[in-house]
């Protein structure tokens, strides 16, 4: 049946990102967009990350994940490298009813990561329902074009 886009403001949510990699690092490029903080919690951040601890838009806090770290947080994402880790914020996610985004496993997912093509107040979010990421990446790629061609 398709999944309804239901676009929601986030910029009083307190959002925590556990893990600071590659994935972490688009999924909060795409969030600064929207929201003008975001904590995340790692072992490490690669140089993206690092700069947005410099422009204020990240707090860092440097070490691994723990259970009871979502208590103060509306909304989480996981996107570690650690399977096992990705699995437990989950099951805290769900105890705690929260929204909640783990990169490597859909089946956790209360919400999906869209492409997300900003142009001013309009914003569209591409999704396949989690069926077809490249699709998905196909898709925003060419309204991106149909948009900026456009205006040329
Ligand atoms: C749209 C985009 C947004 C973004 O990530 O920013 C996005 N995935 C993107 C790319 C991408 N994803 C993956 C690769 C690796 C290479 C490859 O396989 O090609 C690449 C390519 C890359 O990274 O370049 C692998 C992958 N993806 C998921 C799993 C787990 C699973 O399926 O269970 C695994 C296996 C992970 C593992 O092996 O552990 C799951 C999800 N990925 C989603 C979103 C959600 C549904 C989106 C939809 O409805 O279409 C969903 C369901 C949940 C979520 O994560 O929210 C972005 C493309 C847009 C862009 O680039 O602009
Ligand atoms: N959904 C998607 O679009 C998508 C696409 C590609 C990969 N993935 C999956 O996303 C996950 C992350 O991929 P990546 O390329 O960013 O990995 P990465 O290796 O670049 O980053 C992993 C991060 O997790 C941190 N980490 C590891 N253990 C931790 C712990 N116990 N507590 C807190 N932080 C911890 C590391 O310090 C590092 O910053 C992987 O599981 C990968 O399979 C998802």
């Amino acid at each position: 049946m398709g999944y309804f886009p239901m676009y929601t403001d986030i910029r009083d949510f307190k959002i925590l990102m556990v893990g600071g990699g590659a994935i972490a690092l688009r999924r909060l490029k795409t969030l600064q967009m929207f929201h003008e903080h975001i904590t995340v919690i790692s072992l490490s951040v690669c140089k993206g990350i690092e700069d947005m601890v410099l422009d204020g838009f990240v707090t860092w806090i440097s070490r691994s994940y723990v259970p009871g770290d979502l208590k103060d947080f509306d909304m989480v994402l996981a996107a570690t490298d650690n399977r096992e880790v990705n699995h437990a914020v989950f099951l805290e996610a769900r105890r705690e009813k929260m929204p909640v985004n783990i990169s490597d496993c859909k089946e956790e997912c209360s919400f999906y990561f869209p492409s997300v093509i900003k142009d001013g107040d309009i914003v569209i979010g591409v999704t396949s329902g989690g069926t077809d990421h490249k699709k998905t990446k196909q898709t925003a790629d060419r309204i991106r074009s149909l948009i900026w061609n456009q205006k040329d």
